[in-house]
Order: C-alpha cells, then structure tokens, then sequence
C-alpha cells in the first residue's frame, strides 16, 4: 500500500528536503502541503520546486484532509503552531509526524491522552538523526555513574526555540533515573545573569546560536579527576531524512503517541 503523506512547512529548510525525500520514496506519495500563506496552487507554483512536482497547497487542514485524504501529515514549521497542527491533524484521524520541536510537557500530555483515545497513532521526535538517537541512549546510561552533566547545544541562528528540543528530551531521559541535585558551588552567584545556563533538575542546558552552525550537541558528565564528552553534529538536513522514513512508516502500525525515536529503532 502506498502510504499518503501530506507536508507542513514544505518551504523550510527542513521542509524542502522531507518533499524530495517523500517524493522519492517509491512506497509514498506526497499528496499535499499546508501552508498559512497564499503562496501559489501547487509547489511548483512556488518555484522552490521542479515544474513536475504539481502537489496542491491547501491553508486549511480540514479542506486538505477533505480533497487528498493523507494518511500521515509531517510538520515542521514552528514552534507557535505545530500543537494545533496536531491536535487538529488527530481529531481529523490523519496520523501526525512532528519534527517541530518547542511542545511544552502539558502540550505533549494532551496529545498523548487524545492520540490514545483515538487510537491513531503518532511520533513526536525531537530529532530525527540516528547518531543524535545514540547520542541521547548513551548519556542516559552514562549518567547512572557520572550524574553530574552539562549539555551544550550549538545550532544556526535561525532557530526560534531554546534550549532545542534534543536538549531537553537528553535531559528528560536522564532525570528518570538521576536523583534530582544542584550542581556546582552552593554558594555560586551569575555575575551577568544566564551565565550558568537553564536548570534542569539541576543540570545545566546552554544554547549557542550561530551562523554556520546546523545542530550539534555535546553532553559533559564530570566525575571526580575526569569527563566523559559525548558528541553529535549534524552537518546538513540529510542527516534527518532516513528518521522521517522511517517515522512515516511506523506511525502507520501505531495506535498511540510515540514521544523520540528511541521507541522504535532496534
Ligand atoms: N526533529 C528533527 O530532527 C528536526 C527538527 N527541526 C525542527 O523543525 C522545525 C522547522 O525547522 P527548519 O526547517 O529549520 O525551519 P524553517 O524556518 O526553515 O522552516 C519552517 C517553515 O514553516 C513555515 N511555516 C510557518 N508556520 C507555518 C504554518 N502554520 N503552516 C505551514 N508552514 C508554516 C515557515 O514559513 P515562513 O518562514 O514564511 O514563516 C517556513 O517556511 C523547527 O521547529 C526545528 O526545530 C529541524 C531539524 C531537525
Ligand atoms: O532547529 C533545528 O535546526 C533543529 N531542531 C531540533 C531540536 O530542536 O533539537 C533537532 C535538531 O537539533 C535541529
């Protein structure tokens, strides 16, 4: 069966490559895009795209549902709209895959509740990179020995959300296991205030935005006389594409919110 895939945010930087990616994909076809502008009647409208690639822009989700029926809907847009993207993408029985990163825990806590209720299933992924995957497993392993951590992140200064959404699932994973502790002298004072980062539980999140920059992670955990540094750098938006495949796929099988790619690689 071909699987239908609509696209929001396909002329992002993101967005641009998950259109190739799909539309390359003999097991998927790109039925549609959404957009909040009036940009044109197809993509190739848009001349972001080759003449052929005649896919219909819609700027409302119920209309596209009604005209090109998706069985998947990809968003990566921003962090202002990707929960009503959802939330509407679910009630309209369209399985939703999100890139967007920016949900808050209450966010992600009704989508689970209404996905489950539903039973259509659902993969919110912070990040799409199999290396950034690893990245993350590893430093919540490590962090059973090492539990004092720091995470640096680094993007483009183009990004809208800080700390990025890899940031805060690596914390996320590792608070389930590590006691929760401040970190660095009890007495400490930020001379110029953010110097320490943002708090986590006690672990500190610092965001650097460049030009340059694509995504790249590092997770320090100290232990007494010795660091252990975990890397990841993504250095173009291929690096995501094989997650999003693979995402469009397994959505289908699932009946419920899926939260990091972590849930279903082997
Ligand atoms: N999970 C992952 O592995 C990855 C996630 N991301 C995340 O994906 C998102 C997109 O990233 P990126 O492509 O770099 O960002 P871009 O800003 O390049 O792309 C976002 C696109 O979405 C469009 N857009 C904004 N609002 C809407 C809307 N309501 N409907 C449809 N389109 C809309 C924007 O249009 P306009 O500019 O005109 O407003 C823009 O073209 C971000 O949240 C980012 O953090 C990024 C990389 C990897
Ligand atoms: O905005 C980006 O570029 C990225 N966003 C995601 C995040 O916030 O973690 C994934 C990746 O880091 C790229």
């Amino acid at each position: 069966m071909t699987i239908r895939v609509a696209i929001a945010g396909a002329r992002g930087k993101m967005g641009k490559e998950a259109v190739h990616t799909v539309m390359n994909n003999p097991e998927m076809e790109l039925v549609s895009a959404l957009d909040y502008k009036e940009i044109g009647r197809t993509l190739a409208d848009t001349h972001l795209f080759p003449a052929n690639f005649t896919v219909p822009i819609f700027t409302n989700l119920e209309e596209l549902y009604s005209e090109t029926a998706p069985d998947v809907f990809v968003d990566l847009t921003t962090p202002e709209f990707v929960y009503e993207h959802t939330k509407n993408a679910l009630e309209l029985n369209i399985r939703p895959v999100i890139g967007t990163t920016g949900f808050s825990d209450e966010q992600l806590d009704e989508l689970k509740v209404l996905s489950k209720n539903k039973k259509i299933g659902c993969i919110i992924a912070p990040n799409f990179a199999l290396g950034a995957i690893l990245m993350m497993k590893f430093a919540e392993q490590a962090a059973n020995y090492l539990p004092d951590i720091e995470i640096i992140e680094m993007h483009h200064d183009q990004k809208k959300d800080a700390p990025s959404g890899t940031a805060l699932k690596t914390a996320h994973l590792i608070s389930q296991n590590r006691t929760i502790h401040p970190q660095g002298h009890a007495g400490e004072k930020e001379v110029l205030e953010g110097a320490r980062g943002a708090n986590y539980d006690g672990m500190r999140i610092h965001s650097v935005r460049l030009p340059g920059l694509v995504a790249h992670q590092q997770v320090l955990l100290g232990g007494e006389g010795q660091l252990l540094t975990l890397r990841h750098d993504s250095f173009n938006r291929g690096s995501f594409m094989s997650g999003i495949v693979l995402s469009i796929k397994t959505v289908m099988e699932k009946e419920e919110l899926i939260y990091g790619l972590e849930h279903i690689i082997d």
